[in-house]
């Protein structure tokens, strides 16, 4: 498959357009007064492979905000959801419904940008928009987007965060981070082969989600948090490295994996992992957090059962064993929601590549498949 704007590597982890996690840090702009790169520049380096200025990351900025609000009719689908729906669930009608105000016949990158700029805009308001309905009293009390400010600070504005710098900066790191992970992944190629079909960019990235809503893919997001809290639960705040062990084993022997850890294709810690945590180490309230502690002990015992259990080919953690744990300490307890905000970000990477696709004109992906017959042939 061909993907341009990010390649990952087993060893090293990912680079986006050839530049490793803490490159991209030094080079792409902040928020004023932030420290963390914005998601805004991340995605004006993955459409166009160059490092946005100053300038050119705030102007296209203030274009994805003004393009941010949602029609009503979307406004009025998301209302109408039962409260009891995942939130993932709700995040791909959010977007499925988009369709008939999102769809253009001409099959060209210009609508493609259009409506992938459209789209990664209203993927903030609209994971905004079903966090208050399940989790506060309904959308009439949440703010009007600030046109002034960036989509993480909406974002966190929207859901009652905007008081809080750590958590917004938080946000902006956490989205330029997950942005893109090359192809292969389950949400990029979903949402590669579903354009693939011509399909507009909400509809692509609306199957791209049900993909990410996966416990083996982003969900593992929420899980890791699930089994921390487990964790503690029985073991108290300040479990001995023992103790740790072995819940592991007691998870392993009963037949789970343990969430955060493995990878198809990483055989090294995540460097995603590590920009989380160093993140977390960087600010003292955090680093005393028993949550972010317990993260930094799994990675301290964790890899050595995993080895010893002798099954995954990576018993390194990936990007899913830290996140949980800072957006759980700045008081986004709900973690059932955490997906989503992987999903605001994971629209940015599949989306370039879409208009990529788009530009170079790239044909269906239609692979042959096999009967099991046919592949006894073939080894026989
Ligand atoms: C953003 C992301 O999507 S990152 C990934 C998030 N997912 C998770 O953290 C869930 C836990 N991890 C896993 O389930 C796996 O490591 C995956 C899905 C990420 C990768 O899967 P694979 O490429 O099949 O991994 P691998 O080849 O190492 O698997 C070999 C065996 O090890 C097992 N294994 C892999 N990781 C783990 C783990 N964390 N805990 C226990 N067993 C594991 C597999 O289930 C498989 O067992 P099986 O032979 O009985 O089926
Ligand atoms: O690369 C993968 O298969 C999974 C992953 O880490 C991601 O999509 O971010």
């Amino acid at each position: 498959m061909l993907w341009d704007p990010s390649v990952l590597d087993s060893e090293e982890g990912i680079r986006f357009w050839g530049r490793s996690i803490p490159e991209c840090q030094e080079v792409l702009p902040t928020a004023p007064g932030g420290s963390e790169m914005l998601p805004e520049a991340m995605f004006w380096y993955l459409l166009t492979g160059r490092v946005p200025s100053e300038a050119e990351s705030k102007q296209f900025q203030e274009e994805l905000v003004e393009r941010s609000e949602l029609p009503t009719y979307v406004e009025k689908v998301l209302d109408s959801l039962p409260k009891t729906l995942h939130p993932m669930t709700q995040f791909v009608i959010g977007f499925a419904s988009q369709y008939t105000a999102g769809m253009k016949k001409a099959d060209y990158w210009v609508p493609a940008l259009e409506d992938s700029l459209d789209c990664v805009a209203k993927s903030f308001t609209i994971a905004a928009r079903i966090y208050n309905n399940k989790y506060r009293n309904g959308a009439s009390d949440m703010p009007a987007i600030d046109k002034s400010k960036d989509l993480s600070y909406n974002f966190a504005n929207q859901i009652g965060f905007g008081e809080s710098e750590g958590f917004v900066e938080l946000i902006r790191l956490y989205n330029a981070l997950h942005t893109d992970h090359e192809g292969g992944n389950v949400s990029a190629h979903t949402a590669h082969l579903v354009g693939s079909a011509l399909s507009d960019p909400f509809l692509s990235y609306s199957a791209a989600l049900g993909g990410l809503a996966g416990p083996l893919h982003g969900l593992a997001n929420q899980e890791v948090l699930r089994f921390i809290i487990g964790m503690q639960k029985e073991l108290g705040d300040h479990a001995s490295e023992d103790k740790i062990v072995e819940f592991i084993w007691k998870t392993l022997n009963s037949g789970q994996v343990i969430p955060g850890y493995g990878h198809a294709v990483l055989r090294k810690p995540d460097p995603r992992f590590m920009a989380l945590q160093q993140f977390g180490v960087k600010r003292k309230e955090v680093a005393q957090d028993p949550i972010f502690k317990y993260v930094d002990q799994l990675y301290k015992v964790a890899p050595g059962v995993l080895t010893e259990h002798g099954k995954t080919k990576n018993p390194f953690p990936n990007v899913d064993a830290a996140s949980g744990s800072l957006l759980y300490h700045y008081g986004l307890k709900h973690f059932e929601f955490y997906t989503v905000t992987f999903g605001t970000s994971r629209s940015m990477g599949a989306l370039a590549q879409y208009v990529h696709d788009r530009i170079l004109g790239l044909p269906i992906e239609r692979p042959k498949s096999l009967s099991m017959e046919a592949l006894k042939k073939l080894v026989v």
